[in-house]
């Protein structure tokens, strides 16, 4: 089984991530797993520091000659803020203690939405800055990374993962089917293709002008000083029937994806193929009748995949549909009101540096963050420690 930890501060020196649990004989190379990495970093309303981070996957275990060997792999990226403001963070957030402790500034208006205030609660800080540089979204970027070597297993069996917003703020998709025809044409080929057709607006929308409007929306909210979120699809192709099972709680494959996405900062909801739609039809416009398909392993097809490609906590062999909804980013430069933890005066939040509306880049944590439950799920059934023992195994479950 895949598991994964992720370390770092947003603005100590670097990330680190170790995977435990992959195969022997997968092929991984920094170049593919930054390829992911870099598209984390795009995307129209994103801050300042988007643009000069760059993210790069440094290897330091786990690997010989491009390929894993079954034991832990380890991972570092680099935090270009460390050495880029060497004044500031090597002081601010220095490993060792320092003689001059109290001359670094404390942080004591909290942002709501943020982590600051219950943070501080929590572990006792009199400053906020521990609690912004472990919530920080910075974190992401190593998920990006562990989730990555997740994602090549998935691909060299064939499973790809690809991901394309759906609305923000008042624009999106009129209705399901409108989605589903623009999304299903693009993941004909599979996820991948999906995720580069969307990469090729600014925003990850299939429709370009939606894509026009989220724009124009993100640029008035900036100039207003606010933020935006909003709703994304991750579609998965390539999975066969039977992954996951309807037995045990916690063995439904949709209670476990939604649950890697809701640990994702900013998530505050998921659903699985039409969700929350599904409660305002009746059933003969919901359930997905049951067809021949030669073309799908096991010979059964759907004539429609509203349930998502998931029934019964177990795919259906149809891609697997997951929605997210992202909230507006708690950092905005027209402030809300906040009281200071050291005076307990009400004051008006502080501004930092911060992205407008994250949700294009989110879409790449949210396709990253599925793939070791997906990968799970494939070797709960297959079972085997190397590539050899588990492809021929995949390829003969139908
Ligand atoms: C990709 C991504 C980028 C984010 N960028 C910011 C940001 O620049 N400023 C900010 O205040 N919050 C940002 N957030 C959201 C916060 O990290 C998040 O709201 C915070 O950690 C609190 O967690 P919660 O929203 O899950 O309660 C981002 C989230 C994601 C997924
Ligand atoms: C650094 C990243 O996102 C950060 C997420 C984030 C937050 O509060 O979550 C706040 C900002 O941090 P900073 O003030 O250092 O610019 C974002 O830039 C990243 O995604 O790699």
């Amino acid at each position: 089984m895949i598991r994964y930890l992720t370390a770092g501060e947003s603005h100590g020196p670097e990330l680190t991530g170790i995977v435990e649990g992959l195969p022997a004989g997968l092929d991984i190379s920094a170049e593919a797993v930054s390829l992911h990495l870099a598209r984390r970093q795009q995307g129209y309303g994103r801050g300042g520091r988007m643009a000069w981070e760059k993210d790069l996957v440094r290897f330091s275990s786990g690997l010989r000659f491009g390929k894993t060997m079954g034991s832990p792999v380890t991972m570092s990226l680099a935090n270009r803020a460390w050495e880029k403001d060497a004044a500031n963070w090597p002081v601010t957030m220095s490993l060792s203690a320092i003689e001059d402790e109290a001359s670094v500034e404390k942080i004591t208006l909290p942002r709501p939405g943020h982590a600051d205030l219950v943070g501080v609660q929590k572990y006792a800080f009199d400053d906020i800055r521990p609690v912004i540089e472990r919530s920080s979204a910075r974190e992401t970027s190593m998920r990006v990374a562990c989730c990555g070597t997740a994602r090549l297993f998935l691909k060299a069996l064939g499973v790809e993962i690809g991901g394309h917003v759906l609305q923000i703020g008042a624009h999106g998709y009129e209705s399901w089917e409108e989605i589903r025809e623009i999304a299903d044409e693009a993941a004909q080929s599979g996820g991948e293709a999906l995720f580069q057709k969307a990469d090729e607006s600014e925003v990850r929308c299939l429709h370009p002008e939606l894509t026009a409007r989220m724009v124009d929306e993100i640029k008035h909210y900036r100039k207003a000083g606010s933020s935006l979120g909003g709703i994304y699809e991750i579609v998965v192709t390539g999975l066969p029937p039977g992954l996951g099972s309807y037995v045990q709680w916690d063995r439904k494959l949709d209670g476990q994806l939604a649950q890697a996405i809701m640990s994702t900062q900013a998530m505050k909801g998921v659903q699985i193929g039409m969700g929350f739609e599904a409660g305002k039809r009746d059933g003969r416009r919901v359930h997905d009748a049951i067809t021949k398909d030669q073309n799908i392993p096991g010979g059964f097809g759907r004539k429609t995949n509203r349930a998502g490609g998931i029934e019964g906590g177990m795919t259906t062999g149809q891609p697997v549909l997951i929605q997210g909804v992202m909230k507006p980013i708690p950092t905005m430069l027209d402030p809300l009101g906040t009281v200071d933890i050291a005076t307990k005066e009400p004051a008006p939040t502080r501004y930092e540096r911060s992205d407008v509306c994250a949700l294009p880049r989110a879409v790449v944590v949210a396709e990253s963050v599925i793939a070791p439950v997906l990968a799970n799920a494939i070797l709960e059934k297959t079972g085997g420690d190397s590539m050899s023992e588990i492809l021929p195994r995949f390829q003969n479950l139908f």
